[in-house]
């Protein structure tokens, strides 16, 4: 098969003509001419097509075939083969950072190597190292001749320390530098730069080199390295050179307090507080211990108490400040066999109507709010953090990825780095990320949506199946989610959550499910509407748009003035739609299409002060939703108490924003007509509504007039 952008080349030959050395290397010093590396310049993404996915390797380098350059193929995956190659140019740094090598015999090619993190060094792969590729692809790069190894996986190339006896002689350069004092020494001075990753390899080099029995020698370096790792957020690396750093003594404190802190930037707080124990016993004076002890202990009433102070929480957030310190609320829950798919996400007490289900800290959310970016920033930090902290694994990759087959080994140490599969990590990326805005309740304010959303995970959230009438209901407060019961949940009893808002017809509803997740709804509405007829469906369909384009002719914003012959048209579509729902389908089903014009109607009649009117709709709002209310009564005569309508309208009901709105605007028509006492049950209802909206107890005020 001949490649689609060489003609001359054969897919999976050897390519007969490739570009010389010098030819590789004018070009490669041009590029470099041109590069952007001021530290604003956005760097690009390069994410993963599905369609193109490959298996990271699992490996090792002493387990493959070390192969020439010569030797590869175009448009293949070399498996059971390697090759090893001494970088022999400045890097270039885009989406990737791009390289000339050569090989043992002479034989140099272009090396890309996509995906690593800033805290690794081979995200800027210095001139002189020595780097090994496991099963490499190698590519036609577009133009004629013009090849190159591109290395997605990152665990797929690997950093050979200068000795290493797999390099072939011809490029053994023997060590840069001669003692383990002369490394620590460079180690010193790349921390003094800044270069952290660089310190790291440094330290490394003069643990190795100082021997087994240098114990004096080693622990200060190991407490370096920790520090070191600490800044870099490599927190497994940190809590095990703290660790390492222990002598026996009484200055042991510190190893304990870097053990502690980096514990504590994994979330495990249990084990954080047990090493700041240790610290503090041995040095009770250090006030930075007991600051980082009390915030341990903090945390841990969070997780263990789901006691939470939101409104500071709120108020402390900002564009920049975003991570908040919190600890996760898990332990009204568990992951459990769903008989709708795989696992899923169960009560294990029972929960009232806005009580706190659970409150997860993001595993991994990146300040990244801008739309365009937002997804390409998570997928890039779930690959570094993955690389970074293998102990994420655990959490991370167990969820669920789609369609793509793991090997199993992913996540486990081979070479010294834990194997990270890129196609794997998007798959799980796609599958369980959610959007989050900076706040919920900022979201929910009437301006027009700024649609700036980050993306984040949050496994214990990812275990929650979907139901498009769900039982709990998720909000944001930063990189924390928290999740609460829409109705009361009984023990045992399953958890779901909205995946996206849904749509109001069944079929869309149920194909962007399909689409984005692989499968169709059977919740209490999606099997109710399902038994309505295709041809009942056509004409909702038909009906529902007629009426959306009518409403939206005349929107009736802030109480705007609508003429009459209007209203009079919108209540002839509705009405029409309204006699399109089958009482035997939909009983005290959700009605979702006929939510729009409800709506529209409350505040079409509340523009003309017909407070009468506009109760008749502000109740059928609440209705389409699916919450009992009283049917169209009269005003006088109802005797109804709205914040009974969360725990006593059956389990097909939806909570929205919308809801909140309809019960606030319920309050004013029934207090300006006289019926003071539901007025107040509907604030006190449209309040409650609201915490389970935004996560927190707060007033109305942030929905404006
Ligand atoms: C984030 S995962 C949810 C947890 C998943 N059940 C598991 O085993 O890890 C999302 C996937 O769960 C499945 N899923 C979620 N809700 C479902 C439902 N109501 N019915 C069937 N499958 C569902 C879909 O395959 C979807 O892509």
């Amino acid at each position: 098969m001949a490649s689609a952008r060489n003609p001359d080349c054969v897919a999976g030959g050897i390519p007969p003509q490739r570009l010389s050395k010098e030819e590789l290397t004018k070009t490669h010093k041009t590029h470099l001419k041109n590069q952007d590396l001021s530290p604003d310049a956005p760097r690009p993404v390069k994410q993963p097509i599905m369609a193109e996915a490959y298996p990271a390797s699992t490996k090792s380098i002493r387990e493959v075939e070390i192969i020439p350059l010569s030797e590869l193929s175009v448009e293949t995956h070399h498996r059971g083969k390697g090759i090893i190659v001494k970088v022999i140019s400045p890097p270039y740094i885009g989406a990737g950072v791009v390289s000339i090598v050569e090989d043992e015999f002479g034989n140099a090619d272009k090396l890309a190597i996509y995906n690593q993190g800033d805290s690794s060094i081979l995200s800027g792969v210095p001139e002189g190292c020595i780097v090994a590729v496991k099963e490499p692809y190698y590519m036609h790069n577009g133009a004629d001749n013009d090849y190159m190894i591109c290395v997605d996986h990152p665990s797929d190339v690997i950093l050979l320390r200068f000795n290493d006896p797999v390099i072939p002689e011809s490029l053994q350069l023997g060590p840069l530098l001669k003692s383990a004092e002369e490394w620590r020494v460079a180690g010193d001075t790349a921390f003094l730069e800044k270069d952290f990753p660089t310190a790291v390899f440094c330290y490394s080099e003069a643990l190795e080199a100082a021997g087994e029995d240098a114990t004096a020698f080693k622990a200060p370096i190991y407490n370096k390295r920790a520090g070191t790792n600490l800044i870099l957020g490599r927190y497994d690396a940190a809590k095990a050179d703290s660790l390492a750093s222990r002598t026996g003594a009484l200055s042991d404190w510190k190893a304990y307090y870097n053990a502690g802190r980096a514990t504590y930037g994994l979330c495990e707080y249990r084990t954080s507080r047990e090493y700041l124990e240790t610290a503090l016993e041995l040095n009770p004076n250090v006030k930075g211990i007991r600051k980082e002890y009390e915030r341990c202990l903090a945390r841990l009433r969070e997780e263990e108490h789901g006691e939470y102070d939101f409104q500071a929480m709120f108020s402390s957030l900002s564009p920049q400040n975003v991570h908040l310190d919190s600890g996760s609320f898990l332990s009204r829950t568990c992951v459990r066999k769903s008989k709708h798919h795989g696992n899923g996400l169960f009560a294990t007490h029972a929960i009232k109507a806005g009580d706190l289900v659970f409150v997860e800290k993001a595993t991994l959310m990146p300040n990244q709010y801008e739309p365009t970016r937002a997804s390409a920033a998570l997928y890039a930090l779930m690959v570094r953090q993955l690389c970074d902290n293998p102990s994420l694994a655990d959490t991370v990759l167990k969820l669920y990825p789609g369609e793509y087959e793991r090997t199993g080994a992913e996540g486990t140490i081979v070479d010294g780095v834990p194997v990270v599969d890129i196609f794997l990590v998007e798959g799980i990326r796609t599958k369980n990320c959610f959007s989050a805005p900076l706040s919920t309740y900022e979201d929910t304010k009437p301006e027009v949506p700024t649609g700036r959303m980050a993306k984040g995970l949050w496994p214990h959230a990812s275990y929650l199946n979907h139901s498009c009438v769900p039982n709990t209901m998720r909000s944001f407060l930063g990189d924390v989610l928290v999740s609460r019961a829409i109705r009361d949940i009984a023990e045992g009893e399953e958890l779901f959550q909205q995946y996206v808002p849904v749509k109001a017809l069944n079929d869309l509803r149920n194909s962007v499910l399909k689409d984005n997740w692989g499968f169709e709804c059977g919740c209490g509405l999606c099997e109710g509407e399902r038994r309505s007829s295709a041809a009942m469906l056509d004409k909702r369909r038909e009906m529902l748009a007629k009426v959306e384009r009518a409403c939206n002719k005349r929107p009736p914003t802030k109480g705007a003035i609508v003429p009459d012959v209007s209203i009079k048209n919108i209540e002839r579509l509705a009405k029409q739609l309204e006699d399109l729902h089958e009482e035997e389908v939909y009983g005290d089903l959700p009605r979702l299409t006929l939510v729009y014009p409800s709506n529209w109607l409350m505040e079409a009649y509340r523009g003309r002060k017909n407070h009468a009117k506009a109760l008749k709709h502000g109740l059928r709002v609440l209705r389409n939703f699916g919450f009992g209310v009283p049917r169209d009564a009269e005003p006088a005569k109802v005797d109804w108490d709205p914040r009974g309508m969360y725990t006593g309208s059956g389990d097909a009901s939806l909570m929205t924003i919308h809801v909140v709105a309809a019960l606030r605007r319920l309050a004013e028509s029934y207090g300006v007509l006289g019926q003071k006492e539901l007025a107040k049950r509907c604030v006190e209802a449209a309040k409650f509504g609201y915490k389970v909206v935004t996560g927190f107890s707060t007033d109305l005020s942030a929905l404006g007039q």
